[in-house]
């Protein structure tokens, strides 16, 4: 009955569908090219009312549709018809003594569980939408796809067609439809799973957690490589994510193709740039910032991230948390950039970055995960996403642990510096003035460490902001060799406690005039005396935010 390539001319197909898109050109063409359908009630009243030919299921089991549709297909007639390979002599004999006539095609999607929890409905409601034949169906002609065909999306009915005029679908090509089909099934089934596990009951004996996950990802691009050249790479999309949503489902609006590397110091430099309520931007090299920025616009907090550290800014990624304006994109153009990353661009914006060929522009709307995951060697932990909205994060939840309560000007930029450290990787301390970074010490295994990098990148690496830029500071401290030595005068944030008084030692050594930092460590009392022996402004927060 096949042909060399597996082709399997389509007579008789079964189609029980909850999306009628499309439907009606679909069976119109069917029938014109002889093919005999087959329908549950919806969608033979549809095929009928089209003017159509159409045998309903029920007649052909001699069972009415019974119990609100919950039993419609479920029958050995419809199975056995969907189920017999073809290829077997003892199949083909079975189905002529039980009267059954096989099906070539079985079309059907399944009811819209998903959008229904999505809509607040009750629990009842929910489990109506719990479809049992659709999928029953699916997966007995995806199982046997050397004889029937299973087509479950309307995106598809342009191929069914094509396939019918070619004498039917390929081999190949019926093992891709039922390759989707399951994937289809399987991520239905993970709805449900997950709204079982999660909702309906609480399967995490009160921590939180389910028993189970289940998550469904979709390839979005194949990318050039993955973090080194040798590593294959591309970029999945989680399944239940709304179109456009986060990083994943950015527009690019320009420029090369986005690198694996990209994609995380993109990811980086989008949160920390969010973290902020005014026009904020965030530059990241390997993850890392070397720069952030707030402003009264977001030209004026671009300005002022990249001159935190115009070095490394070289190559860097850029995020905007309001739209890029001309201004901004002239700025940024006059730098070697890799990628832009903002919720939109004003008129000309995009046309001014588009003057570079390579600079990546993306648009993306910000979206965080409630819960992240890192994988481990056989496993994954799964955490609750840091984000900045405990007591300890409002300068109101804050402790004044040494000297003077701080002016309103140095707890905001306090305010600024706590908000920004979690933008640098663990160990972090990050030196601030006038709502921009000016020295950020990350990554070190030691806290003492992460002060003197922060100090001496302060003092080593800026440039003085121009003076047109509005809420800048501009550059008091400037040594003989030119670079404004900014420690001086800056206030710090410690991403967690500092374990020993000589990490503070440092910053108070550099000139720094106030720190905000967890507390918490059992020297504590150590670190408070050297912050009221050096006279500088200490403040707890009680919240940690490492960053690994
Ligand atoms: N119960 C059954 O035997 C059954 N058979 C097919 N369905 C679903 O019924 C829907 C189509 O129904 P209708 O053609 O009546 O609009 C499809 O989403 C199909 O997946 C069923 N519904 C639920 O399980």
């Amino acid at each position: 009955m096949n042909s060399p390539d597996g082709r399997l001319p389509i007579r008789r197909a079964l189609i029980s569908v909850y999306d009628k898109s499309g439907l009606e050109p679909l069976v119109r063409a069917l029938h014109e090219a002889g093919v005999e359908l087959v329908s549950t009630g919806g969608s033979a009243r549809l095929i009928a009312e089209s003017g159509l030919p159409v045998t309903k299921v029920e007649e052909l089991t001699g069972f009415p549709e019974c119990l609100d549709g919950r039993v419609k297909t479920l029958h050995p007639r419809v199975h056995a018809g969907i189920l017999a390979d073809r290829r077997l002599d003892s199949h083909v004999d079975q189905l002529a003594e039980l009267g059954v006539e096989p099906f070539e095609l079985v079309i059907s999607n399944l009811y819209p569980f998903t959008q229904t929890v999505a809509s607040g409905a009750s629990p009842d409601e929910c489990v109506e939408q719990i479809d049992i034949g659709g999928p029953s169906m699916v997966r007995a002609a995806a199982k046997n796809h050397p004889s029937v065909a299973i087509v479950t999306s309307p995106e598809r009915y342009d191929d069914v067609l094509a396939a019918v005029t070619a004498g039917g679908f390929t081999l190949a090509e019926r093992q891709q439809l039922a390759a989707e089909a399951f994937v289809h099934t399987a991520t239905y089934d993970v709805a449900v799973a997950s709204w079982m596990s999660n909702v309906l009951t609480d399967t995490s004996a009160g921590s939180g957690f389910p028993a189970w996950i289940g998550a469904t990802w979709e390839r979005a691009s194949v990318l050039r490589y993955g973090e080194n050249p040798h590593q294959p790479a591309a970029l999945y999309r989680s399944g239940d994510a709304r179109q456009g949503s986060g990083l994943a489902g950015a527009e690019q609006l320009h420029g090369k193709e986005m690198s694996f590397n990209n994609y995380v110091d993109t990811d980086a430099a989008y949160r920390a740039a969010s973290d902020h309520a005014g026009p904020a931007v965030a530059i990241i090299k390997h993850a890392n910032p070397c720069g952030v920025a707030t402003a009264e616009s977001i030209a004026a907090a671009h300005a002022k991230a990249h001159a935190c550290d115009p070095v490394s800014a070289f190559g860097g990624v850029i995020a905007a948390n309001r739209p890029v304006t001309v201004e901004m994109a002239e700025q940024v153009a006059g730098v070697f950039t890799e990628v832009v990353v903002a919720p939109d661009y004003e008129d000309g914006a995009l046309e001014v970055l588009a003057r570079k060929k390579n600079l990546r522009v993306l648009r993306a709307e910000p979206a965080q995960a409630r819960v992240e995951t890192k994988q481990i060697s056989g496993g994954m932990l799964v955490q609750h996403t840091d984000v900045l909205d405990a007591p300890g994060d409002d300068p109101a939840g804050w402790t004044l642990a040494a000297g003077e309560a701080a002016s309103e000007d140095l707890l905001a930029d306090l305010a600024f510096a706590w908000r920004a450290v979690r933008a640098a990787k663990s160990n972090a301390i990050l030196l601030a003035q006038d709502g921009a970074t000016v020295g950020i010490g990350m990554g070190q295994v030691n806290r003492v460490d992460s002060c003197r990098l922060a100090v001496e990148r302060a003092n080593t690496l800026g440039v003085e902001v121009a003076s047109d830029v509005d809420g800048a500071g501009g550059a008091e401290n400037v040594d003989g060799g030119g670079a404004p030595r900014r420690s001086a005068g800056a206030v710090a944030a410690s991403d967690a406690f500092f374990p020993f008084a000589d990490g503070l030692q440092v910053l108070i050594d550099a000139g720094v005039r106030a720190v905000v930092q967890p507390g918490g460590s059992v020297r504590d009392e150590e670190v408070v005396a050297a912050a009221n022996a050096a006279g500088i402004t200490m403040y707890f927060t009680g919240t940690r935010h490492f960053f690994h």
